[in-house]
């Protein structure tokens, strides 16, 4: 129990704890845990200056021993009130502080675990061929995405142009979501060391929400041979809070069954991190779809297991998302490419039937996992508004 007042329902409770960064008019920006509709300043709270610093790396270079240590004093604080004096006074409400990103973000990865997902994006971009390529149920398969943009929920999304076609170019006329979970990187690795599936949470320091926003014309041209390039590397989005894998120990099941046996350096039996979290997908406030995480084919421990098999190293800051979360039902799909299928079968919503995005539409994608004790946990929102495309002389 806190000695807060929380409000109902809230998924910030005193199980979860996510970090941020927040500034207020006038002042540096700092570390915050979220509880309820309120902020704690960690930087006056803790007077340690790694919360001072504007980004959750040099905390998250620190390690897991620290995280825990820092975990248990922010529950001490927040439940016993022979704190409160001094607490109370450090926490703002969440509506009167400005979020950032909070990471700096070293490398950026992107999966492609979703079955529902890569068998439906097989039958819209390789008609006629087995919907899934022969590699998917083998191995996690990826593309390394910009780092550099990589922003906070909020950041408007600025229509991408580009080639849409031989010889055509101009704004993206399809312009999409991809609706994710991200994994931060806390822990780096030492060059030539692969990371085994066991030492995940040696490494990992939370989740966040990710929206890879997707121009499926720049897409569909471009990404033959090498995969995607232009048509995603434009804007990806991520939520303002990163919940702690802490947090998460309550949302842990068995991922679905393998369809064929894996190596060993993919074998997560041991210690299976399918995690039941249920997103939402809203467009101009509607929902429009909830898609289940739970059923997602490889887990983030084999995804870390894979990315460094080759013996690449980890850096603090690293984010590798899951993929476009799909399950098998046609409105638990991530994408609008999937839930228009492929512009076909546009959905019907109070503002006009939508294909993909147009000009000042608003998508926010939230989730929620279930916490210790019936608990919930929620992971904000990562939201964004389609900006037209600026004005240039055609290219
Ligand atoms: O199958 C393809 O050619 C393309 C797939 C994607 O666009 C998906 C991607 O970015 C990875 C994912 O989000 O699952
Ligand atoms: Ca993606
Ligand atoms: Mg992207």
């Amino acid at each position: 129990m806190t000695w807060l007042d929380l409000p109902d329902g809230t998924g910030f409770g005193i199980t979860n704890l996510p970090y941020g960064i927040f500034s207020t008019p006038g002042t540096a920006r700092r570390t915050a845990v979220a509880i309820g509709d309120r902020v704690l300043d960690l930087a006056a709270a803790t007077g340690d200056p790694v919360h001072a610093t504007g980004t959750l790396n040099a905390f998250m270079a620190r390690g897991p021993a620290a995280w825990g240590a820092l975990r248990r004093q922010l529950t001490a604080w927040l439940t016993d009130p022979a704190h409160r004096a001094a607490i109370e006074p450090l926490l703002s409400p969440r509506a009167d502080v400005t979020m950032h990103l909070p990471i700096e973000v070293a490398d950026y990865v992107d999966f492609y675990s979703s079955r529902h997902h890569a068998e439906n994006l097989g039958r819209m971009f390789r008609p006629g061929t087995p919907p899934l390529t022969p590699n998917w149920t083998h191995l996690p398969i990826a593309y390394h995405g910009r780092a550099g943009t990589v922003r906070v929920s909020g950041t408007p999304v600025i229509r991408p142009a580009g080639q849409l076609g031989a010889a055509r170019f101009g704004p993206s006329e399809r312009l999409d979501i991809e609706a994710e979970v991200g994994f931060v990187v806390g822990m780096p690795s030492t060059p030539g060391e692969p990371v085994p599936v066991d030492a995940f949470t040696a490494h990992v320091f939370g989740v966040c929400l990710v929206n890879d926003w997707s121009a499926r014309d720049l897409q569909a041209w471009e990404y033959v041979p090498l995969g995607p390039f232009l048509g995603k590397s434009f804007l990806t989005s991520v939520s303002a809070w990163v919940v702690p894998l802490a947090a998460l120990e309550a949302a842990r099941v068995a991922p679905p069954a393998r369809d064929v046996e894996l190596l060993p350096y993919l074998d997560d039996s041991a210690a299976p991190w399918g995690l039941d979290l249920t997103l939402e997908v809203r467009l101009n406030g509607e929902l429009i779809s909830r898609p289940p995480f739970k059923q997602l084919y490889w887990t983030a421990p084999q995804q870390l297991a894979h990315l460094t098999v080759n013996g690449a190293s980890l850096r603090t800051g690293d984010l590798f998302a899951s993929g476009t979360v799909s399950g098998p039902a046609g409105d638990q799909y991530g994408s609008l490419i999937e839930l228009s299928w492929n512009g076909t079968a546009p959905l019907t919503l109070a503002g006009g039937a939508r294909s993909f995005l147009e000009d000042g539409d608003v998508v926010t994608i939230t989730a929620t996992a279930p916490g210790p004790g019936g608990t919930r946990i929620g992971f904000g929102e990562v939201t964004g508004t389609v900006t037209p495309a600026p004005r240039r002389a055609p290219a």
